[in-house]
């Protein structure tokens, strides 16, 4: 398309469908719209931080040197809707629709909703991690996370992580939130489904994305490259951030008491990634040797789980692990060494695959609030649907590969006996 042609758009374009973008209309959609395939790397790109839109502004400032030469200099906006329209080809209508409606939903929260301790919003280490973790993070070895971790079973690891005062304000900002929602009478997404008795805000819709997005490259990330290389942990690159809490008594229940706007957002629930299958299994239905009262067995969906407690006095619920599994061997048998119970220390975090089946035990008295940090990886996703049929990181794909070699060695066996005799 010529720029020519690009500008005519913009003119026809009508009233701005990108959620109250100042400034900015959508041009209609092209499919002849093209990149580049070498990019011109000495152009220097636009800055696109400010904007709302569903793709990450360093999408835009990154693609932009694949754009048609005729183009790098004409305005911004002009490039952006170009560089937009491209990437939308890409995302089905649904969950085009899906991401619209959290962006304004997220917005109305952002613009409305007043912080109680400004300084959790951005990170800051020295105040937020205990100091063996940050020695651990800074020497960036094998050996300086071993030092502080406890592997209790294959795969996941527990360590001393948050700081208490960190979590008092984490847990305090919940609280003021969860009251503000109340009282605004908006009624708010919810981090899953899983368990009834269970609350709980997801902290990327109320200005946490950013800080918890460092969160996850600068301090999760060093570590799951080490330890979850097979599951993308060195190229994680998207997060669910939220806080659950249990065993609270509150005479309302949050986000039901009359809501004057309400903002339904499809899929919600789990808050599942577009276009993805969640695999949640609300039942806790697990053939095999799972004989324990469980609430919600489930799988997260996450290449890797973060899971840390903040607090406060609480008795009961642990988690319990069965196994890491792929979507076709979800329901099959827990391995004795597989079973795993782990009790919750507050400023204390457990690391784990996503895909390892884990349920709570009930919160029996007290409450108990976890700021929980699903970290995925877009690259391990893609990766994973050109491979169906094994899978390394699952223990039952592992286990029948493993039979089926010592099957065939056993009859190559007794092929060579036979043909000796
Ligand atoms: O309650 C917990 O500590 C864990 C909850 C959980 O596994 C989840 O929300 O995905
Ligand atoms: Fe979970």
């Amino acid at each position: 398309m010529s720029s020519q042609n690009q500008n005519r758009s913009l003119e026809q374009a009508g009233p701005s469908g990108s959620g109250g973008q100042v400034g900015v209309r959508v041009v209609n959609w092209s499919g002849s719209d093209r990149l580049c395939i070498s990019p011109k790397r000495d152009h220097k790109p636009e800055n696109y931080d400010d904007l709302q839109f569903e793709f990450n502004p360093n999408i835009f400032a990154s693609l932009e040197h694949y754009l048609p030469p005729h183009m790098l200099n004409l305005s911004r906006d002009v490039k952006l809707h170009y560089i937009r329209n491209i990437l939308l080809r890409y995302l089905p209508e649904n969950d085009r629709i899906w991401i619209q409606k959290l962006r304004e939903y997220r917005l109305k929260i952002i613009l409305n909703y007043p912080p109680l301790h400004k300084e959790i919003f951005t990170m800051d280490a020295e105040s937020f991690f205990v100091p063996s973790f940050l020695r651990a993070i800074k020497e960036n070895t094998e050996a300086s996370f071993r030092s502080i971790m406890a592997e209790p079973c294959k795969g996941v690891y527990t360590f001393e992580m948050l700081q208490p005062q960190f979590c008092k304000k984490l847990m305090s900002e919940v609280d003021h939130f969860e009251r503000w929602v109340h009282g605004t009478k908006l009624r708010i997404m919810r981090p899953n489904a899983m368990n009834k008795n269970k609350h709980g805000v997801i902290l990327d819709d109320f200005a946490f994305e950013a800080m918890l997005d460092r969160f996850m490259c600068d301090f999760i990330q060093p570590i799951s490259r080490v330890f979850y290389p097979e599951l993308g942990g060195s190229s994680l690159d998207s997060h669910h951030g939220f806080v659950v809490e249990y065993g609270i008594n509150k005479d309302v229940e949050l986000g039901d008491a009359g809501s004057s706007i309400t903002i339904k957002v499809s899929g919600s629930q789990n808050r599942s990634r577009p276009g993805s299958n969640s695999n949640i299994n609300q039942s806790g239905q697990n053939k095999g040797n799972s004989s324990v009262a469980f609430s919600g067995l489930h799988e997260d969906e996450a290449e890797v789980t973060l899971n840390v407690c903040l607090g406060k006095e609480f008795s009961g619920g642990d988690l319990f692990f069965q196994g890491v599994r792929c979507d076709a061997h979800v329901t099959t048998n827990t391995q004795p060494e597989e079973a795993f119970n782990y009790s919750h220390v507050p400023g204390h975090a457990i690391l784990h695959p996503g895909r390892n089946r884990h349920g709570t035990r009930p919160t029996t008295s007290g409450n108990r609030m976890n700021l929980i940090l699903w970290c995925r990886s877009s690259a391990f996703i893609e990766l994973k649907r050109y491979q169906r049929d094994f899978y390394s990181w699952c223990a039952e794909c592992r286990r029948k590969k493993a039979e089926r070699v010592r099957l065939s060695v056993v009859a190559a066996k007794q092929e060579l006996l036979k043909s000796e005799i």
